[in-house]
């Protein structure tokens, strides 16, 4: 380990964001009533432009009208290239209840993104004298955040989660797909006449874990858009659990359960880390820093690996 401790991230479930347009309030009571951990009303892509006002509007009166629950409340804003993102902020804070939890910053390209979002927020949140800091999450979905994922992982600490667009990132990669997420039919190697698909979004996922565990934030997969393709979100959350991921978004109420599912540890994987950790209390009260658990080595990277799952165990109640 390095002299400097590895920050641990919010304690709080982050399995499923089910995403909503701000435009169409009729789906909000949903929303509140689904089983996602947080809610993403929308204000940015799924709302077209001439109805970007009263999405806010409708997105304001909704964050303390409706009764959300437990769960964490997240507004996406407009990207800083748009003429729509001070103005969200500046409303969001001056006429939304406290009972906002994170504002959505989309396609950030670095940390100076961040720097001017966070000025604008504490100088309205110091203005209007509102007790509570609402915090960040981002989305890295530009060539620029994923060359810059470290710095704008370190950029605030009001930055609690980072997520990867797959669909914005395609697009400003170049990359030659109109799919959002999953399989990419062309990505694939050949040898003696068969293919092997592999994961063009790999790379990505890594980095951006990496930088969140470096700096103490949540790492998120974004969008999965065939949502009539329930085994290929599957397949995609359950690839980027293994990498490290906390959670994923649901943009049809019908991937929820799934990411919910995906990111739930079972209870063989749960009763399994307690049985790890017990072995390992055992290792330790003989004097020994590794063991035989079913066969296999048990060591003190095992307790941490372990820990892991217990802590998410703990977190779900498990
Ligand atoms: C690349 C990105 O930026 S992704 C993030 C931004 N995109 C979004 O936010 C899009 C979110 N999703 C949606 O807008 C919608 O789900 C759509 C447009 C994809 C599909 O909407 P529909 O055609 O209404 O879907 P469908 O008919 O299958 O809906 C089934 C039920 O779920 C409801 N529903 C649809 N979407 C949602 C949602 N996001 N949250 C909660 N409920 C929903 C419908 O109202 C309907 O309810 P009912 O059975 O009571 O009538
Ligand atoms: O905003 C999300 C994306 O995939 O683009
Ligand atoms: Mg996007």
């Amino acid at each position: 380990m390095s002299f400097r401790i590895q920050p641990a991230p919010v304690a709080r479930l982050n399995r499923c964001q089910l995403f909503g347009p701000g435009s169409r309030p009729a789906i909000f009571e949903k929303m509140a009533a689904s089983a996602a951990d947080v809610i993403n009303l929308d204000l940015e892509d799924s709302v077209a432009p001439s109805d970007k006002d009263t999405a806010r509007a409708n997105v304001i009166a909704a964050i303390g009208d409706i009764d959300w629950g437990q769960k964490t409340l997240s507004v996406r804003i407009n990207g800083l290239d748009t003429p729509y993102w001070y103005r969200d902020v500046v409303e969001l804070l001056e006429l939304a209840s406290e009972r906002l939890d994170l504002i959505m910053i989309p396609k950030v390209g670095n940390a100076a993104d961040l720097y001017a979002v966070d000025a604008l927020v504490t100088a309205v949140e110091r203005a209007k004298g509102r007790d509570k800091r609402v915090g960040f999450e981002v989305i890295i979905e530009s060539a620029a955040g994923i060359a810059h994922v470290e710095e704008i992982a370190a950029a605030t600490p009001r930055l609690q989660a980072m997520s990867l667009g797959a669909a914005d990132f395609a697009a400003s990669m170049g990359m030659a797909t109109t799919g959002i997420g999953g399989t990419q039919e062309q990505y694939y190697m050949h040898r003696e006449g068969q293919r092997y698909w592999a994961d063009p979004w790999h790379w990505a996922t890594a980095a951006i874990v990496a930088a969140c565990r470096t700096h103490g934030v949540l790492p998120v997969d974004g969008p999965f858009g065939d949502f009539s393709d329930a085994e290929g979100f599957r397949a995609q959350a359950l690839r980027v659990a293994t990498l490290g991921m906390v959670g994923k978004w649901a943009i049809h109420p019908s991937q929820v359960a799934l990411a919910n599912e995906v990111f739930t540890p079972t209870e063989a994987a749960v009763a399994e880390a307690r049985e790890i950790l017990a072995a390992m209390d055992a290792a330790k009260a003989r004097g020994e820093g590794a063991t035989v658990y079913k066969g296999r080595l048990v060591d003190i990277a095992s307790i941490k690996q372990a820990e892991v799952i217990v802590r998410q165990a703990e977190m779900i109640g498990l």
